[in-house]
């Protein structure tokens, strides 16, 4: 059995790891089932994560499910999985990456918003990279699965919003104009299936070994790296992108904000295969020494 959120993203990410499963293993449609759990995010809508208590609302009840047997296996959406997990459990395969770029949903472009401009969102991550663009946007508290910051943004309660590409695209919304890597560097995860067992469960780890996606997996890794030693909240704007390169090396980009976006480092490093954790770590120590004060503040270090 196969635990999940209960979201309609959740569910198609379920599914599809479901059918990736039995298409592998040769099983027929519907060996994998699925157990479908309410977590604590999904139930507390009306505040910003942050206030409530962070990434480990999206999973608390998963690895319950999981720790305690009634599930095999956990599929989550990697970016809302906090980069410290309880040692009993293992991510032990991703599934391919899907377009890793924010959409912007309202308006054509960022430049195109008008002065002023109401612009919905909980990330600090979004906030900050807007606000360092557009110091003069007024940003402020979107929550909801796809569906109602879709229908926020049609009743004209905020101008704008970001969504995950990825979302979109798995739910099959095509809206929203996507904004470059460059300008908008993703959450680390982002776009990525991670799927979770115990961590002594050698007959699970095996089967799901045969779907790993060896790029995500590794482009994965380092960015979660990074997370972890950066340290922070789900307070702290934070991005990390890694893609792997033609010759197998991955390169791993990230950057770190202050909240309102008038602080900022980034940096870069490239890693060979089985160096993407300590190339991460290391990215994160280059800049948390090259922070200032205000974005030290908000990151703990490793
Ligand atoms: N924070 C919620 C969340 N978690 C994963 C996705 C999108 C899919 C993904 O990044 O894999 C979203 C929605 C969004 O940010 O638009």
């Amino acid at each position: 059995m196969l635990g999940t959120r209960a979201s309609p993203l959740a569910l198609a990410q379920a599914h599809a790891t479901a059918a990736a499963l039995e298409e592998t293993h040769g099983w027929p449609a519907g060996t994998v089932s699925i157990f479908e759990v309410r977590t604590t995010g999904d139930k507390v809508q009306d505040r910003a994560l942050a206030e409530i208590g962070g990434k480990a609302l999206w999973t608390k009840e998963l690895d319950i499910a999981l720790l305690g047997g009634t599930t095999r296996l956990s599929v989550h959406s990697c970016k809302d999985v906090e980069s410290e997990r309880p040692s009993e459990l293992v991510i032990a395969a991703f599934l391919p990456r899907a377009d890793v770029r924010d959409r912007l949903i309202g308006s054509p472009s960022i430049e195109a918003l008008s002065q002023g401009a109401k612009v919905g969102t909980s990330s600090p991550r979004r906030t900050a990279q807007l606000l360092r663009m557009r110091p003069d946007l007024q940003v402020s508290i979107m929550r909801g699965n796809v569906a109602t910051r879709l229908n926020r943004i049609a009743e004209g309660a905020y101008d704008a919003t970001f969504l995950a590409a990825a979302g979109l695209d798995r739910l099959g919304i095509d809206e929203g104009c996507a904004v470059e890597t460059q300008d908008f560097l993703p959450a680390p995860g982002q776009a990525a299936i991670a799927i979770e067992c115990r961590a002594d469960d050698e007959e699970t780890r095996a089967l799901l070994a045969a779907i790993d996606h060896v790029p995500t997996h590794r482009a994965v890794l380092a960015e979660r790296a990074f997370a972890r030693a950066v340290g922070g909240s789900c307070h702290s704007p934070v991005a990390a992108l890694a893609v792997v390169e033609g010759d197998e090396r991955i390169w791993l980009r990230a950057e770190l904000l202050s909240s309102d976006g008038t602080s900022h480092v980034a940096g870069e490093v490239r890693a060979e295969a089985g160096d993407e954790e300590a190339a991460g770590a290391a990215l994160a120590e280059e800049l948390l020494g090259r922070a200032g004060p205000d974005i030290r503040a908000l990151f703990t270090g490793s």
